[in-house]
């Protein structure tokens, strides 16, 4: 069905006129070089373009005319040459005329990334005669991580933690049989520029979950089967790992990083790994964080532990990606917000050059406003990664629609002042602001084993999104938004319409009629299972939000002792921008002060109507978006319309119940009255 085949679905162009300019172009396709990428690039333009163009691409070796494809050296051996001097290892270059595209890179890789690009370029109808174009991925590693758990726990599911679209898609007692599965999965991951992939779950092992085992010899050769699919298409293969494997896996009676039995059984288990996988990529990891053991055991801080698996990896060129995901330690400050920047800032430099620092975007957790983590601006002797979240988990769990593009691009922009104006989160990530050895970007995955991959079928938009921005965080919303409904819905200018307006505005939608004016966390919690973080829960959140009678909020803008110094962390514009009432943005306001219910906005409106605006409008908008949707019926095939319109009309339901809940909620407690408009 269409909605698998998501934004590769190659639809035929129905205009006459630009189906011609391409068919002549199209007419033969010259190839140097062989290789299995090079294999997967010729296979899906020969896919692509007979679905989309109604041709059969020959294969032909006149290098003279049509699609010329082939590495720089490769090609020059041909008599073509060209310059690639500002091409880096996996970018690429087109140029083209009216008789010839030529395709070339400095290696294979970039050869597949600009098949996938020409694809994109025929399939948003763009003309290709007059190309002299480079590009080149702006962040190194550019990863999915998912959060599947290999085994079959619980209940005989192989479930994804914070997953909303079925179970995992690695069945991994039966890989071979669903190996078409892994194979698309490679190219929707390659078509947008990730280059890397940790199969299964940060948490290895608590409550019966079986990740752990990925480092048995049971798994070694299912991880060498699917690397195997995986290289064809550049993507490297990681696994999250347990920091105490060398006892639950090894036997041994410690994990102490300083002891030499440790650091061998490391060593080994890297060798044995590397001999069956020799591009594996490394391990990412958890440690003292949410019950995952660590380094903290020993005494010993973040780098001691990160250094003891990046040795392991060194002499095969694999990395270990460390996350700074860890709170709880009340000494240093009794805000959660404060704590990761407490326990890294001191250990900059500590990191070996292959252990990077993978920081969530947001202090917190992923919740649907955020300032930036003060942690990307205090580790300039550390590799840094950005950890961003497209499954849904505090964003409405796949069932509600809310397109996360337009809040990475905040993340991107945002300018930490680290070496004064213009130090943004992109430059940072893309190596220009600091000599990192190693940088990147990794996304928690949203798919899983339903047919359209992501649940709800718009969620798609935050899949290929998240690939857009991680190859080029420069990027608009726009261009991304319309690029992807091009290739999924193809041209109509009513679904293009109706469809970006809904994409474009539905971050905004569902802050409104949750969580407005970044007072973050309002939704429940334990148990911990499906359902959590679903559903409003205001009275639990108390310690986050910290409402009571007068007003709401939570102030973190003392830099001083027995307050939260979180504001204090950042560089002293940022500092100053949101110490102040007046020039805090106010989409952050209650994140960073504690305010009363009176406190006038900037509209004029006082928080607390703003607050009951902002969450009955946020439901109207759901209701129009409903109402829209309805007016592209017929304009797609029945499935897709239906699944999208049933999905919506549920959405209006749980946004009342938010609305409701927390409207009453803060009625109860102020004993304010809405103003009716
Ligand atoms: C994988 O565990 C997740 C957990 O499900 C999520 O609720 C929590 O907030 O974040 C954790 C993390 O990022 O480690």
């Amino acid at each position: 069905p269409s909605s698998y085949r998501a934004w590769l679905s190659y639809q035929k162009i129905d205009k006459q006129k630009i189906l011609n300019t391409y068919q002549n172009l199209f007419q033969e396709l010259s190839v140097a070089g062989k290789s299995p990428i090079i294999q997967s690039s010729i296979n899906e333009l020969q896919i692509g373009l007979k679905a989309i163009l109604q041709t059969d691409l020959k294969i032909s070796n006149s290098f003279s005319k049509g699609l010329i494809i082939g590495t720089a050296k490769e090609l020059s051996m041909k008599g073509i040459d060209l310059d690639v001097s500002n091409l880096s290892s996996e970018g690429f270059l087109l140029q083209s005329d009216n008789q010839k595209l030529i395709l070339s890179a400095k290696s294979d890789l970039g050869l597949l990334y600009g098949a996938f690009h020409i694809l994109r370029l025929i399939q948003t109808q763009q003309a290709l005669n007059t190309l002299d174009l480079k590009e080149n991925p702006k962040i190194q590693h550019r990863l999915l991580n998912h959060w599947d758990n290999p085994g079959t726990v619980p209940e005989g599911r192989s479930y994804v933690e914070r997953g909303y679209a079925g179970d995992s898609i690695f069945k991994w007692d039966e890989l071979s049989k669903h190996e078409q599965r892994y194979i698309d999965y490679c190219r929707m991951l390659a078509s947008t520029g990730i280059n890397g992939s940790v199969m299964n779950n940060v948490n290895t092992a608590k409550k019966g979950l079986e990740g752990w085992k990925l480092l048995t010899p049971e798994y070694l050769p299912k991880l060498k089967y699917l690397a195997g699919i995986f290289r064809q298409y550049g993507i490297k293969m990681y696994i999250s790992v347990n920091f105490f494997s060398p006892v639950i896996v090894g036997g041994l009676p410690e994990a102490n990083p300083n002891d030499p039995k440790v650091q061998k059984w490391w060593n080994d288990k890297a060798n044995e790994i590397y001999k069956e996988i020799p591009d594996f990529g490394g391990y990412l990891v958890k440690a003292d964080s949410e019950g995952e053991p660590g380094p903290m055991k020993y005494g010993l801080t973040h780098a001691d532990g990160a250094n003891l698996l990046a040795r392991s990896l060194k002499p095969h060129g694999g990395i270990v990606m460390w996350r700074a995901f860890v709170y709880g330690h009340k000494k240093s400050n009794p805000d959660r917000a404060a704590q990761p920047y407490d326990l890294f800032k001191p250990i900059d430099g500590k990191f070996d050059d292959n252990a990077i620092v993978q920081i969530k975007n947001g202090p917190h957790d992923f919740q649907v406003r955020e300032p930036v983590s003060t942690l990307f601006s205090a580790m300039p002797k550390t590799n840094q990664m950005l950890e961003l979240q497209i499954t849904q988990e505090y964003t409405g769990h796949e069932r509600h629609v809310c397109y996360l593009v337009p809040q990475w691009k905040t993340i991107f922009d945002f300018d930490t002042h680290a070496k004064g104006k213009g130090t943004e989160i992109k430059k940072i990530l893309s190596g220009q602001v600091y000599k990192y050895k190693h940088a990147g970007i990794a996304g928690v995955s949203n798919i899983g084993d339903d047919t359209n991959w992501t649940g709800h079928l718009l969620a798609q938009a935050n899949f290929y999104g998240f690939g857009r921005l991680s190859w080029n965080p420069d990027l608009s919303t726009e261009e991304i938004t319309a690029e992807w409904i091009k290739q999924t819905f193809g041209h109509n200018k009513k679904i293009m319409k109706v469809v970006s307006k809904i994409l474009n505005t539905s971050w905004r939608t569902y802050e409104d009629y949750t969580m407005p004016l970044g007072i973050g966390f309002m939704s429940n919690g334990c148990p911990d299972n499906d359902e959590s973080h679903f559903r409003p829960d205001p009275a639990k959140r108390k310690k986050y939000h910290k409402a009571d009678k007068k007003g709401l909020g939570y102030d973190r803008t003392k830099n001083s002792k027995g307050h939260s110094h979180y504001a204090g962390q950042y560089h002293k514009p940022v500092y100053d921008m949101y110490k102040n009432v007046e020039t805090c943005p106010e989409e952050l306001l209650l994140f960073f002060h504690h305010l009363p219910y009176t406190h006038k906005l900037k509209s004029g409106k006082t928080i607390i109507q703003h607050i009951y605006d902002a969450h009955n409008d946020g439901v109207k908008q759901v209701e129009n978006y409903y109402k829209e949707w309805q007016s592209l019926n017929g304009l797609m095939d029945a499935e897709r319309f239906e699944e999208v319109s049933l999905k919506l009309k549920e959405q209006i339901k749980y946004a009342a119940e938010w609305r409701d809940s927390i409207n009453s909620y803060f009625y109860k407690l102020s004993k304010i009255k809405e103003i009716n408009k």
